[in-house]
């Protein structure tokens, strides 16, 4: 946890402990369509912060809002002690954003990229070259650094893009899924690089994310956004602790009784929630020695075969599927 105050190097003025204060935050779309209705958040600085929620859950629109892309209906959000609506230049020179559109220039080497944006700053020379330097050597692309982009691999350009979102030193930074798209190999190591880089560069990240394992990996502190609320809040440890209860995990043998095995837990008084994942359902109870023969007795009497059962501590997922009421898996696009 940070210090009470703390003083950032170039300015000598206090850091708010609040990297990101936002505050009953309300937004309509036409349609009377409610995105935001009451959202509040503290993200206190030099940590990560995961935004969490099915499609729809209006991450997209906090973050637009928090980015001075969009406008709230009411509700106050402060960067770094900066009001985005009073003062949206101010609150764009301390942030960074990686969205997930790409802004990679293809026809640009890494290190041109990089240059450029600098550029777009309005960095000193030497203090850019110095930075380009930093930067290059930060999130390891020095080997492609001068070579043009539209030849990268799709981990190595969302790691250009990272770097160009940190060319100016900002102090929070906005990752908006950050790794969807990328192979799990690239993604872990997506995953050590955000991790560093809110060590070294003393970065406050706020991301959202769809891959629980990846806020479980990251995040100090996750909020669970569902129809435009705040769901639920707190550590990723503590919110698996507040679940109590096991996680049982039976493996099929037909990928194609996923429904029936789902339908056969349901209608079990100790499964409390099930949700199928891949050719597995999982169910939360609240004592796995006295539920798993009974999971499999009603498995059997609806001629669904299981492979394997495995019993775990509750996960983000089951945390995430009790707060939101329905699996990330079912929402993902
Ligand atoms: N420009 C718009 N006009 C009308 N409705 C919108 C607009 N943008 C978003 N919405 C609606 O507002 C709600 C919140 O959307 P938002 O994009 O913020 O959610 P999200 O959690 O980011 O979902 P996703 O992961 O699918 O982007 C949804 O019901 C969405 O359909």
């Amino acid at each position: 946890m940070p210090r009470a105050v703390a003083v950032s190097p170039g300015t000598k003025t206090p850091e708010p402990v609040a990297a990101v204060e936002v505050r009953d935050l309300t937004k309509r779309y036409p349609g009377d369509v409610r995105a935001l209705d009451g959202v509040g958040f503290t993200v206190p600085t030099g940590t990560v912060f995961g935004l969490l929620g099915p499609n729809g859950a209006g991450k997209s629109t906090t973050m637009k809002i928090l980015t001075t892309l969009a406008r709230p209906d009411s509700g106050t959000v402060r960067i770094a002690g900066l009001d985005v609506v009073a003062e949206p230049r101010r609150v764009r020179r301390v942030i960074g954003c990686v969205t997930q559109r790409s802004g990679v220039d293809p026809a640009a080497t890494g290190r041109e990229n990089l240059t450029l944006q600098g550029r777009l700053h309005g960095m000193s020379r030497a203090e850019l070259a110095r930075r380009v330097d930093e930067l290059v050597e930060l999130l390891d692309v020095g080997a492609v650094a001068e070579r043009v982009a539209g030849g990268y691999s799709g981990g190595t350009k969302r790691k250009l893009d990272i770097a160009m979102s940190l060319i100016h030193r900002p102090r929070v930074l906005f990752l908006d899924e950050p790794t969807t798209g990328l192979d799990p190999e690239i993604r872990s190591e997506i995953w050590e690089h955000i991790a560093r880089l809110a060590r070294q560069e003393r970065l406050t990240i706020l991301l959202t994310t769809h891959y629980l394992e990846e806020a479980d990996r990251l995040a100090d502190r996750v909020s669970i956004l569902d129809r435009g609320r705040v769901v639920a809040e707190g550590s990723p440890g503590r919110l698996k602790d507040d679940l109590n209860g096991d996680a049982v995990v039976v493996e099929l043998v037909e990928p194609g009784m996923v429904g029936a095995a789902r339908r056969a837990l349901d209608g079990l008084t100790l499964v409390r929630e099930v949700v199928a994942e891949g050719v597995a359902v999982r169910a939360r109870v609240d004592d796995a020695a006295v539920a798993v023969p009974q999971v499999l007795a009603a498995l059997t009497a609806d001629g669904v075969a299981a492979a394997s059962v495995t019993v775990a501590m509750p996960s983000l997922h089951d945390v995430y599927l009790h707060y939101a009421g329905r699996s990330i898996r079912e929402t993902e696009r």
